[in-house]
């Protein structure tokens, strides 16, 4: 049994229409090992977040479930950590207070002294020494997210689920605290399940990435190795033989399957379920 497992889930929401329920996605399974970095890509309402929630623990399962460590995840725990776009940050506290208070939540018994020195320890390792004072309203978008990588790490979680983290912030910082990002993993090695829109992002990131096809009764069509060793900076990899084959690779899927999106469907989705393709260059 892998560390992480979904385990034919689907989801069936309400239909808009009033009659009977949708198929958002349909008989999901993904096997995630200890220390895996997956990134899930697809078009705009496949289904990412809703899988990732029901990951987190915020929704259900209509059929299926997930299994961490192998044992149900049946709501929200300290062992999976969130990370949203909209940052999610306490807006009266400050960046050291919206920390510490992630960390005393998982840490019940430690001291204000060991609190303190953890807390400041991710402060650094996000760049935000010098800034532990300040509230939300007085940070950019990319040092609120940083606050919120900082506290999704310094609680150790097993599994760290990030959604879309860098949609709203700027190309640049994007690109600064990816690289935070990979080095704050490299130390933790935490299991991660990210959704991204961006592709050179999951080839960054990822070890592998699942594509997504469109819902109704979505799925996973392909699971992509990316092959590109480790260490890995944005200036290296794309002169690696693989990024170019990968990059294509997962861009001709998404432009294929645009060209079946949208639609709402019935809620049956009553057809034999395809195993995702495996694609390794
Ligand atoms: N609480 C809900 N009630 C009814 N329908 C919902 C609910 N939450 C999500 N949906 C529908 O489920 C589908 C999947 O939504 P979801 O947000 O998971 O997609 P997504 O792939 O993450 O999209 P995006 O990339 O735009 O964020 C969409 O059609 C959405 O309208």
């Amino acid at each position: 049994m892998a560390f992480l497992q979904i385990d034919n889930v689907s989801k069936y929401f309400p239909s808009p229409l009033g009659e009977g329920r949708v198929c958002v996605f349909k008989d999901v399974t993904i096997k995630i090992d200890k220390g895996e970095f997956v990134t899930v890509i697809g078009h705009s309402g496949c289904g990412k977040s809703t899988l990732l929630n029901i990951i987190a623990g915020l929704d259900e399962a209509s059929e299926g479930g997930v299994l961490l460590g192998g044992r149900e995840v049946s709501g929200p725990g300290l062992d999976r950590m969130v990370v949203f776009q909209n940052f999610s940050l306490m807006p009266w506290m400050t960046v050291f207070e919206n920390i510490a208070l992630a960390v005393r939540s998982a840490y019940q018994d430690w001291e204000p002294s060991q609190v303190a020195a953890h807390v400041n320890k991710y402060i650094a390792l996000v760049g935000l020494k010098g800034a532990e004072a300040k509230r939300p309203a007085a940070l950019s978008g990319g040092m609120k997210q940083r606050v919120g990588l900082a506290r999704a790490f310094s609680i150790e979680p097993k599994v760290l689920l990030l959604d879309e983290p860098f949609a709203q912030i700027d190309a640049l910082t994007r690109g600064v605290i990816q690289e935070e990002l990979i080095q704050m993993w490299n130390t933790s090695k935490n299991t991660v399940f990210m959704v991204t829109h961006d592709v050179d992002e999951a080839i960054l990131l990822s070890d592998r990435i699942m594509l997504m096809t469109n819902g109704p009764s979505a799925r996973i069509g392909e699971i992509v190795d990316v092959t590109i060793p480790r260490p890995r900076s944005r200036e290296s990899i794309i002169d690696h033989p693989h990024y170019y084959k990968i990059r294509n690779h997962v861009i001709h899927f998404l432009v294929r399957h645009a060209a079946h999106a949208g639609g709402v469907g019935s809620a049956s989705g009553g057809r034999s379920v395809e195993e995702p393709v495996l694609v390794r260059f």
